[in-house]
């Protein structure tokens, strides 16, 4: 035979096989659950079989309805899984080890010096450094040494536990027992409580009403956030994180827009969705910037059209002392606070603060922060606090 005969013959045999394969690959029919790939998604076999279909003027591909892989299940976007907070009650117990950790050094010196067997002059004089130390103030330090030095007097003998009730006796009187420190997050006359956190930067306000949305939820309360540091965009995202993660809706506009506007927006979707508390972030800024104060005061004022503010929380930083007291009487005259969240306690030795803020101020503790966990945030126990001093 003519090699070129048999060489035609060999190259149409060939083709045959090969349009064949794909003929019968496009006419199976697909398995339900087991799509094809899609057009745009499809092999270089697949894309050769429906490029016959392409429309030649519109140059979209029109795949025949019996080839039409079937529709694929619109894919719902994942719920968020929301958490469950613990509530508020039991918090500050829970969290007790670590004041343990950060107070007791404190608790245990007091203690020891309180029992040795000389308790002369200069050993109330160290005891009387060991407060100051510990940030509870000259005034209030002194006071404590007085009493004390009396009541043991008094006392005769200075075993342990008489020394520790001596002692748990006087701080507890210095940190008042008797303080309302409910923070008032009730609704009222049909409307939410509306709380404002303020404070100077990076003393953990954001963080504060984070976590403080988290202590409401737990308690079985709905929750609207305001995201009104619009100073820093990052804070806006940062609050909107915490409110996913427990379902409480963040009312934020663009950064840089006016605070005051989004506190306002804040109040009135918790007005209209019935929601208990409103908790508005409002931006960090140094007390010493008249500007920024004045600001603060006008978000409150614009607030106040629409509901009256029941907290303002100031939020003060443990470990900076003397100069977190300076900070709390600005903002206080500012925007008269209600209470005091005292972060990062789970860092300094230097509880005392608390005396000493409450002293100054007449304002309470109200909260306190004892960890960067999200439900590190704890109502403030006098008596929790004392014995996790004493140990
Ligand atoms: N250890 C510890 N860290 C805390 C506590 N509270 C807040 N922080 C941390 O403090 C840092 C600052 O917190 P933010 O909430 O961003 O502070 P802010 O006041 O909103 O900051 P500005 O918006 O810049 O003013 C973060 O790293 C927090 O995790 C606390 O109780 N303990």
């Amino acid at each position: 035979m003519d090699i070129t005969l048999i060489a035609a013959i060999v190259i149409a045999v060939v083709l045959l096989a090969v349009g064949g394969f794909f003929l019968v690959r496009t006419q199976r029919p697909v398995k339900p659950g087991k799509e094809e790939p899609g057009p745009e998604t499809t092999g270089a076999a697949g894309a050769t079989a429906v490029e016959e279909d392409r429309d030649r003027d519109s140059g979209t591909v029109r795949t025949p309805p019996s080839q039409a892989p079937p529709e694929a299940p619109a894919a719902e976007p994942a719920a968020p899984e929301l958490e469950t907070p613990p509530p508020s009650a039991g918090r500050m117990v829970r969290l007790r080890a670590r004041l343990a950790r950060s107070q007791s050094s404190f608790g245990q010196g007091l203690l020891n010096l309180l029992s040795s067997d000389t308790l002369d002059d200069d050993a109330w004089e160290e005891i009387e450094d060991t407060l100051i130390t510990a940030d509870i103030g000259v005034a209030s330090a002194s006071q404590i040494v007085e009493s004390l030095r009396t009541r043991v007097k008094v006392l005769g003998s200075r075993g342990h536990d008489e020394v520790r009730a001596l002692l748990r006796e006087e701080l507890l009187a210095h940190i008042r027992t008797d303080a309302d420190r409910t923070v008032r997050t009730e609704p009222h006359n049909g409307r939410p409580a509306v709380i404002m956190v303020v404070g100077v930067n990076g003393t953990g306000k954001t963080t504060t009403t984070g976590k403080l949305a988290r202590v409401l939820v737990g308690d079985g309360r709905s929750v609207v956030l305001g995201a009104a540091d619009t100073f820093r965009a990052a804070a806006t995202e940062q609050l909107q994180t915490w409110g996913s993660r427990v379902g409480a809706p963040v009312v934020r506009k663009e950064e840089g827009a006016d605070p005051a506007s989004v506190a306002f927006d804040a109040v009135s979707r918790g007005i209209e969705e019935g929601a208990d508390t409103v908790i508005i972030d409002t931006a960090g800024r140094l007390h010493t910037k008249t500007g920024l104060m004045d600001e603060l005061g006008k978000v409150k004022r614009v607030v106040e059209k629409k509901s009256q503010v029941d907290e303002v929380l100031l939020v003060l930083d443990a470990t900076t002392g003397q100069n977190g007291l300076r900070q709390a009487r600005v903002f206080g005259e500012v925007v008269n606070v209600t209470g005091i969240a005292l972060t990062k306690l789970d860092g300094t030795a230097k509880g005392g603060i608390i005396v000493q803020v409450q002293r100054e101020l007449g304002v309470p503790v109200k909260l306190v922060g004892l960890g960067e966990g999200p439900d590190d945030l704890a109502p403030f126990d006098p008596e929790v606090f004392v014995d996790a001093i004493l140990g």
